[in-house]
């Protein structure tokens, strides 16, 4: 694999995709479909084609559920922790190479109500019960929220992850029933760790600017081991 900042040169484009589904998608984003207007422009395939590192491990969420569809429904939940990349400055807060928790919940009747709870119940179990909800944007989910708690040390509320329920226009061209929800999130794996190991340097944690004499003498991350 040959990589230019995040485009992939060798191969540079996906080999096969499936056409039904790329035509669904096509007309959605031009011409909308199942309560959304579209974006009333061109989608044009040679972009769809490039393949590029992942930005978000949302593309990962977003193929097993197309994958989902493809038989009769049932409810199903699933995880992952996996790196992301960025074409982004890397500064205290930001690295371009990072890790995301992310996770995908599919059911009848789930409410945003039901993802907030989640959320809550997966911080306060790590020892982060103050959080802040923020309404946000996300071309893939409506409503959708960006998650804050608060750095102590930085003296600021930090953005630790990005949330929401998956827009009919996205589940209904892969075939999903209308009436099943579905909540998702993606969030940072290092930001909280900040938070919970009062680090105020990101770099400290990840990536070339790691002291190797630390990551040896620190014993490992058991949270949560004790109780279970
Ligand atoms: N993909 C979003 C996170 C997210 C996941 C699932 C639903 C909504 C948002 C991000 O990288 O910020």
């Amino acid at each position: 694999m040959v990589i230019c900042e995040y485009l992939i040169v060798a191969p540079s484009t996906t080999r096969e995709l499936p056409e039904d589904y790329v035509a669904r998608v096509k007309q959605v984003h031009e011409s909308g479909g199942f309560g959304s207007r579209g974006y009333n422009c061109e989608w044009k395939r040679e972009e769809a084609n490039k393949n590029l590192l992942r930005t978000h491990t949302t593309a990962v969420s977003s193929r097993m559920l197309y994958e989902l569809a493809k038989g009769p429904f049932t409810p199903k939940k699933y995880y992952s922790i996996d790196r992301v990349f960025r074409n982004e400055a890397v500064d205290k807060t930001h690295l371009a190479e990072f890790h995301q928790i992310e996770g995908v919940v599919c059911d009848r009747g789930l409410t945003l109500g039901d993802l907030i709870g989640v959320l809550q119940e997966f911080f306060s179990r790590l020892g982060m019960s103050e959080l802040r909800f923020k309404p946000a944007y996300n071309p893939y989910t409506e409503p959708s929220m960006e998650i804050f708690s608060y750095h102590a040390g930085l003296e600021k509320w930090v953005e630790i992850g990005n949330s929401g329920m998956f827009r009919p226009e996205m589940l209904r061209p892969m075939g999903l029933p209308e009436d099943v929800r579905v909540i998702a999130w993606g969030l940072s794996l290092e930001r909280p760790t900040m938070i919970l190991y009062e680090c105020d340097n990101i770099r400290e944690l990840f990536g070339h600017k790691v002291d190797l004499k630390k990551v040896k003498e620190n014993p490992l991350c058991r949270i949560g081991i004790e109780s279970i």
